[in-house]
């Protein structure tokens, strides 16, 4: 199964700015990868930003196909020639700087919707650095893939196979290693797991909600608590994880969960790096991210190669997600990149992570 990433191509280096064809083994393959596998993998490149454009930045980033993308990292030798390491990746699939949210929803949490209808539970990541498009992708307030998803929800739910169902939110932020929820002020929660390996979020203010207008003002409500929160600081939103679930239940029996889809938007990957900070808050905050970061991985190899012992205690972001990783499960995670030449490092640090 192709799937956490996939594989990684030859590098192929050439000299003095001359770029030369990528060593590729295979030939792209066509937009029929399977979306009802386990795992799914998939890149998002966002479009230079007008800012970027203007501080004439190049895009170094090149989807060269519909599950392949290269990197042209610009590098310069000891001499100071410069030349250009190429970088070639294949991913279950590539969505270039063109595609909209509405066709990304399609192929990443559409299938999702679908399998929490059957009695599934789903998980959709936004995973990479800081300004690389995982708000917009999953929690822009209008065409996020959570709003194009509660759409379908609510379609569903008006058939009559499913009318004994109905959907809630649920809205709260990881940070350093505690839960926050954001539909209550911030209120502390603990996570614990039920006699059905369900993982329950005590005391999570869950709303029930039966349209798009209402998710929306919800959902609203919640950002705002994101965005100034933990630090008073307006980059919060890079500094913790924040997951929006929606539950479906039955309205009879409004303590079982039928299904569960999860979107989140993880916190900036640069966060977790070790960049000689001195302030200690900050390093704290970084070394946390870095420690559930590196356990999402684990638990995603984990399923992705069938292992027994899935380490899901390594964090709490895993530990709150182990019941949308065991048993009747999906995952997708979207890795996002920005195109300029001064991101370079970090958008191949996302590749490499999202790669196997
Ligand atoms: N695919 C895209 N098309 C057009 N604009 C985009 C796209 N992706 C991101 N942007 C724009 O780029 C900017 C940064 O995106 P965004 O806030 O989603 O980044 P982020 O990865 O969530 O950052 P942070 O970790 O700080 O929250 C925003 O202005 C957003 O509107």
């Amino acid at each position: 199964m192709p799937s956490l990433g996939a594989i990684r191509m030859t590098d192929a280096v050439t000299s003095s700015l001359k770029v030369s064809a990528p060593v590729t083994s295979t030939s792209p393959s066509s937009r029929s990868s399977n979306l009802n596998q386990k795992i799914r993998v998939c890149v998002r490149k966002r479009p230079l930003s007008t800012k970027e454009i203007n501080r004439n930045e190049k895009d170094i980033t090149q989807v060269t196909g519909d599950r392949n993308i290269q990197i042209n990292e610009p590098k310069t030798k000891l001499d100071l020639t410069k030349f250009v390491e190429q970088h070639s990746f294949v991913f279950d699939e590539v969505f270039d700087e063109y595609t909209r949210n509405e066709v990304l929803y399609e192929r990443t949490a559409l299938p999702l919707v679908n399998y929490i209808f059957a009695g599934g539970k789903a998980t959709c990541f936004a995973y990479g650095q800081t300004g690389s498009g995982k708000t917009f992708t999953m929690l822009d307030p209008r065409r996020g893939l959570y709003v194009l998803a509660a759409r379908d929800i609510f379609d569903m739910l008006q058939q009559p196979q499913y009318e004994h169902l109905f959907a809630s939110i649920g809205f709260y932020e990881i940070y350093q290693g505690q839960l926050y929820d954001l539909l209550n002020e911030r209120k502390r929660l603990h996570a614990r797991e039920d006699g059905n390996n369900n993982v329950v979020i005590a005391g999570l203010h869950e709303y029930a909600i039966s349209n798009v207008d209402s998710l929306m003002q919800v959902f609203d409500l919640g950002s705002q608590v994101r965005s100034t929160g933990a630090t008073g600081a307006n980059d919060s939103s890079s500094r913790s994880h924040a997951v929006l679930q929606i539950l479906l239940k039955p309205k009879k029996s409004r303590k079982t969960i039928f299904g569960k889809l999860s979107f989140i938007d993880l916190a900036g990957s640069e966060r977790g790096a070790d960049r000689g900070e001195t302030d200690v808050k900050t390093r704290m905050e970084g070394a946390e991210i870095n420690k559930s970061l590196l356990a999402l991985k684990e638990c995603i190899r984990a399923l992705d190669q069938d292992k027994k012992h899935t380490p899901f205690r390594q964090s709490k972001l895993t530990q709150v997600l182990k019941d949308s990783f065991v048993g009747k499960s999906r995952t997708c995670m979207i890795a996002t990149i920005s195109p300029g030449n001064t991101n370079s490092e970090h958008t191949l640090n996302t590749l490499r992570y999202a790669d196997r």
